[in-house]
């Protein structure tokens, strides 16, 4: 079995039957392919019997979403474990256990978390988190720290660096966050309704200026190991539980990808409220937690990343006096920035969001739209002059009056 073909639902079965951390006994197990992500298989394996139940993900050797026209590479269910795995270390209790992996079927075989919600769908339900800043600022804060040159062995990073070269999901980031979004591209999605917003960025010479500042931080910033992919879809949630999934795309890259990503996509939520709120004034309480969920992550994250880096810097040279906070003010501006590209290539990239695509009403979703544009360029526009969150907010709160 272990020569690489995609499992049927009987093989899954078998495979999970070997973890007997989860199936001690052997009753009969039951398999489901619950994969609604775009790049692979995901089979959920339950026992009716005893209640247990594991998660079994498999990469195709292509992209899913797209179909066998665009392979890519099965290495990436190797750099998936290997992250998870170092994750769980750096970050205990957010992440979900990893069973066993493959590589040659690559596969990772982890706990099941059909307890959480996907934090996308919780939020589109109008779920409130109130741990989740704390929990993913702590992600954040401690994978980030304790793989870049100020929390390791130098030396030793540089073989980690090479240990997640991961070209194939780089490009895929690459082409559709930092290329596509700004040029009339073949692989954009627009809605007839949008289709001037769009033309009016790519033709926007001062925006593309700043995308290629972002796009060339992403190509050659190797400052720590990224999720890489750190969107509300990859992460499961609950109110008192937080756990990130499907780092795929990690690789070596600047630390504000991850911390823009989360914020994209609260940000993006924010924009949906056009529809998912049922009148102005729940809109506007809505609004304020989402704001508020990105101020407290951002503080608790910069309050976490410098007492590690008090405790835990391993550089004498960057003791140097300011060094610190001149970090910490280019790291702020490097997430405002990759927030906005992040923000934008939803809206009408290859791969949108739930949140904005699902509202049945044309003009409120266009209307979504166009406020998550306002908000993406916005914060692309002025990342490099923004000197604290509040400046972010204030742009979310200007695109929609207030
Ligand atoms: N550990 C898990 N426990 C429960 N469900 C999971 C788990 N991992 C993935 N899933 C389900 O599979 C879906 C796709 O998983 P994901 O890792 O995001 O795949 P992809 O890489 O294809 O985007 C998730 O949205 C979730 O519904
Ligand atoms: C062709 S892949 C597009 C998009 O999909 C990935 O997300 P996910 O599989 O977690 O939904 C990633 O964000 C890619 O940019």
């Amino acid at each position: 079995m272990s020569q690489y073909h995609p499992l049927s639902e009987a093989e899954a079965i078998e495979i999970a039957r070997t973890i007997k951390d989860v199936f001690p006994t052997g009753e009969e197990l039951v398999s489901k392919e619950i994969g609604d992500g775009n790049l692979n298989l995901v089979f959920h394996i339950a026992q009716p019997a005893t209640g247990r139940s594991l998660i079994i993900k498999q990469a195709l050797p292509y992209a899913k979403v797209v179909g066998e026209s665009w392979p890519l590479s099965l290495d990436r269910a190797r750099i998936e474990s290997e992250a998870l795995i170092r994750q769980s270390k750096l970050a205990p209790g957010l992440t979900p256990r990893v069973y066993k992996t493959d590589s040659e079927l690559a596969l990772t075989v982890m706990e099941d978390l059909s307890d959480h919600v996907i934090m996308r769908r919780g939020l589109i339900q109008g779920g409130v988190y109130p741990k989740f800043a704390e929990h993913i600022s702590e992600f954040m804060a401690r994978t980030l720290f304790f793989t870049s040159d100020l929390g390791m062995n130098q030396q030793e990073k540089k073989r980690v660096v090479e240990e997640f070269v991961n070209p194939d999901l780089c490009k895929i980031t690459e082409d559709l966050i930092f290329d596509a979004p700004y040029f009339d591209d073949e692989t954009n999605s627009i809605e007839d309704h949008i289709r001037d917003a769009a033309e009016a960025i790519w033709r926007d010479e001062e925006l593309r200026l700043e995308v290629a500042l972002l796009r060339e931080k992403f190509l050659t910033h190797a400052q720590a190991l990224l999720h890489g992919d750190l969107h509300t879809g990859s992460i499961f949630v609950t109110p008192e539980s937080t756990k990130v999934i499907d780092p795929e795309f990690a690789y070596y890259g600047p630390m504000g990808f991850d911390v823009g990503a989360v914020f994209a996509n609260l940000l993006l939520n924010y924009a949906a409220q056009e529809h998912w709120s049922p009148d102005e004034s729940s809109r506007r309480e809505r609004r304020a937690y989402l704001l508020n969920t990105i101020r407290d992550t951002w503080n608790l994250f910069e309050k976490k990343f410098r007492a590690l880096w008090d405790e835990h810097g391993i550089d004498r040279v960057f003791r140097a006096k300011g060094y610190q906070d001149d970090y910490m003010r280019r790291l702020l501006k490097d997430t405002i920035g990759f927030a906005g590209a992040k923000t934008v290539r939803r809206i009408y990239g290859l791969s949108h969001v739930a949140d904005i695509d699902t509202i049945p009403d044309a003009t409120a979703r266009e209307r979504a739209q166009r406020l998550a544009l306002a908000i993406g360029t916005g914060l692309i526009r002025h990342n490099r002059q923004a000197e604290s969150i509040e400046d972010a907010l204030r742009i979310a709160s200007r695109a929609i009056g207030e």
